[in-house]
């Protein structure tokens, strides 16, 4: 059956999840910013956005979804799609007071606060580097239908001609990462109010209906995951009865039930009985449950239904295997299952288009799909689904994958014999006890003060580096700039009476695309911007070949900032997992063989770094909890790789060689043994926002270990007092000798101004002198 002969009700055979907000060049970026910065009315930015939106929906039919029938997603957000969620229901945390302005200044004031109001937290969107606004529910939050910007950008489309399918957090993700607000009752847990919200959903759904919509999408990536409150089985149970409610709505569009960002396999077949009209697995993260596929009781289940086969990668930038997922889609088919083709997950995580890159290798790139390349396999698919040959299509992507596999670079001897090589040993120093002894001779104090690396990256210094990048400077005046700039961060430290310094990474754009840049086996690209939260994107590296180090990256500054200083001053690296985390990465091997290749260039840096008279190197792991999977049962496997590749970098580090290392969250607790496990000397963490959680764990567990629970909250402008600072380092020092405490921030400065900056550190060296007095 090919498209114009599916009935009408049908979803088109192709679709993606949804698509980037941001706009190819960051307009909607431009735009909020300017709105903010009262340079744009609110009218100019409702215009935009919906130019914004139009240029989308028209691109997307252009691309290959059909116009008709709610297979292009209607996924615009000015700013977060778990907000756009709390403004639909009407749920407005008390705390926010009677808002009075317009409900896009509402928004923006969730989402940003103002002078009265801290914004809603802000926490990381499953195990992706995306940020969501977090709902704030407790016993009497008001929820109300609100669907009035959902109906409007419908009808908004329907007039441009096409017909688009509204798309929505659905309501048990919603709730499960909503936290309890301040004025909840203890216990209280905003998941106990899914009744209540599923009455308000049905009646979106109902507006929708009525404004003539056949379809709407509703996200549950809380099926694929077991880091939420409740356990999967339980997630499975609570969608099961949310959906029973709103399949049982008579007036409503049909429903698309997604389940993205990793394995549903567990649930498909109770999901495939659930009232409603389409369900979607994610066929890259996860399967289908074998067994029910083979005996005919899946397609049974789904013998109402459609589904959509979530076969092109959401996540990544690389080519989908066209024949692969073709073959996957014609089995499901042949089963008796009614596929329609999509990805694995919205495209909101990829850049928009490969085109637009002028300056990437040419061969590089043609191993390459952004979002719009992505759509263009979607419909391929589809095509081919529906009986049309597509064998030119899949021939020319066999082609490209083993071009790619045979390219200079890809596949690199001596990098994998050395990865091949390297074994335990390797990955062990001497005991903790040898390695503390050896370390005496750093001298360093108890309840030891630091920062965690960066110092802020002034408008002088950002101004300096897009000089030197276009061109107008040359090398030795951006070194000279960068020399004195780290002359003054000595100084400064050493003025406020820190004890262990650091060069102030002002050299650094950012912590993983300077080491892209002198590793070997990295891209960067022009316009490839990923949403980070809000208006910030962020702009991944490429990881296309085998990596390897060609120089020294970090050696000569260190050197220098050393050479100025009586005190030890920490060398400073970026870690394997969080530059895997923040780059596209190869998919053609494990995740853990690049892990290793990333190491051992890191492990050479400490080498140098070391000879170089450095005494103490830190190496940063902000993104071990991220990438930890959601689901449980491959959580053990990623440990082992990651805390292994960090082990590989660290283990070349002689017993006298004092290795620190910073993860910046609080939720510290799950994942104490890969802590522990990583071996480092001393570790930083953020604990200022929790008031120190992290040190009952801690003392739980016995960490033998340096730690430094951050006590300066570095996310605001506002500066921690003397009292504020003594009391955490008290509540820490009660909880941990004085030989294994150390004193820092939650994490790196490079965001705040310098006032703020000098004012809090020294109230924190002067809260360590204070609690190390009462010793
Ligand atoms: C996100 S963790 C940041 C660590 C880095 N060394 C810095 O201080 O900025
Ligand atoms: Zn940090």
């Amino acid at each position: 059956m090919t498209a114009t002969e599916q009935p009408a009700s049908q979803l088109p055979p192709a679709t993606i999840l949804g698509y980037p907000r941001i706009g190819r060049r960051r307009e909607l970026k431009r735009a909020v910013e300017a709105f903010w910065a009262g340079r744009l009315s609110e009218d100019e930015l409702v215009a935009t956005a919906a130019d914004l939106r139009a240029a989308t929906r028209a691109r997307l039919v252009g691309l290959g979804l059909t116009a008709e029938g709610g297979a292009v997603p209607e996924s615009f957000s000015f700013y977060d799609q778990v907000l756009d969620a709390t403004l639909a229901l009407g749920a407005i945390p008390a705390r926010f007071g009677e808002q009075t302005g317009s409900d896009l200044a509402t928004y923006f004031t969730l989402a940003r606060g103002d002078s009265e109001h801290q914004p809603l937290e802000m926490t990381k969107w499953f195990d992706t580097n995306y940020h969501y606004s977090v709902p704030e529910i407790d016993e009497r939050t008001p929820f109300a239908a609100r669907p009035d910007s959902l109906v409007a950008q419908y009808r908004e489309a329907r007039e441009q001609g096409i017909e688009t399918r509204p798309v929505l957090v659905g309501p048990v993700t919603y709730l499960l990462l909503a936290k309890a607000s301040d004025d909840a009752g203890n216990g209280f847990d905003p998941i106990s109010r899914l009744d209540e919200v599923t009455a308000v959903y049905a009646e979106i759904l109902r507006a929708l209906a009525a404004a003539g919509a056949s379809w709407v999408q509703l996200d549950e990536p809380a099926l694929v995951s077991d880091s939420l409150r409740v356990p999967r089985t339980e997630v499975l149970t609570l969608v099961e009865r949310a959906y029973a409610a709103l399949g049982g709505a008579v007036e409503r569009p049909r429903i698309l039930l997604t389940a993205p960002y990793g394995d549903s396999a567990a649930a498909a077949t109770r999901l495939a009985a659930l009232p409603i009209d389409a369900v979607h697995a994610d066929l890259v993260r996860g399967d289908l449950p074998a067994a029910a596929l083979a005996d005919g009781s899946l397609a049974a289940a789904l013998a109402d239904k459609q589904f959509v086969a979530g076969v092109v990668d959401g996540r990544n930038i690389w080519r989908t295997d066209l024949r692969a997922a073709f073959e996957t889609l014609g089995a499901l088919q042949a089963a008796g299952i009614n596929v329609v083709v999509g990805t694995s997950n919205s495209l909101q995580h990829v850049p928009h288009d490969v085109s637009d890159e002028t300056k990437l290798d040419a061969r590089l790139k043609s191993w390459l799909a952004f979002a719009d390349q992505k759509v263009e396999q979607v419909a391929v698919l589809a095509k081919g689904l529906a009986g049309e040959s597509i064998e030119q299509d899949l021939a020319e992507v066999d082609r490209v994958l083993a071009d790619r596999d045979a390219a200079p670079g890809v596949h690199v001897d001596e990098i994998r014999a050395r990865v091949a090589a390297a074994g335990e040993p390797d990955r062990n120093r001497v005991t903790e006890g040898e390695r503390r002894d050896a370390q005496r001779t750093l001298n360093i104090p108890q309840l030891a003060t630091t920062t965690i690396g960066s110092f802020p990256q002034t408008p002088e210094i950002r101004k300096a580096r897009a000089s030197f990048v276009r061109g107008e400077i040359d090398t030795a005046a951006y070194e000279g700039f960068l020399r004195d700039e780290i002359a003054s961060v000595i100084r400064l430290q050493e003025e406020i009476g820190l004890d262990v310094l650091v060069h102030g990474e002002a050299e650094r754009n950012d912590m993983v695309q300077y080491f892209a840049e002198l590793l070997d086996g990295f891209a960067v690209t022009e316009h490839g911007w990923v949403q980070s939260y809000g208006s910030r994107a962020t702009r991944p590296s490429i990881l296309w070949g085998d990596v390897s180090r060609p120089a020294p990256m970090t050696v000569r500054w260190s050197e220098y900032a050393q050479s100025l200083t009586d005190k030890p001053v920490k060398g400073m690296l970026t870690g394997p997992v969080t530059i895997l985390a923040w780059s596209f990465v190869r998919d053609d091997q494990p995740l853990g063989d690049t892990a290793s290749q990333v190491a051992l260039a890191l492990r050479d840096e400490i080498a140098d770094l070391v000879d170089a008279g450095i005494g103490i190197v830190q190496v940063d792991e902000p993104a071990l909890r991220e990438l930890l999977p959601l689901d449980r049962a491959r959580q053990a496997a990623y440990l082992d790789w990651s805390v292994g590749s960090f082990r590989l970098a660290t283990g070349g580090a002689g017993a006298g060689v004092q290795i620190h290392t910073h993860l910046c969250y609080s939720e510290f607790g799950e994942i104490i043994e890969a802590v522990d496990g990583l071996d480092a000397d001393v570790t930083s963490i953020e604990a200022a926002r929790s008031r120190m959680d992290v040190v009952e764990p801690l003392g739980d567990h016995g960490y033998s270990r340096g730690i430094g629970p951050g006590v300066y909250d570095i996310h605001s402008p506002r500066v921690p007092g003397v009292d504020e600072q003594t009391e955490l380092i008290r509540i820490a020092a009660a909880r941990i000798p004085g030989e294994q405490l150390w004193v820092n921030p939650d994490c790196g400065l490079k965001t705040r101004g310098y006032d703020e900056t000098v004012a809090s550190l020294k109230n924190l060296v002067t809260a360590a002198k204070a609690v190390r007095a009462e010793a």
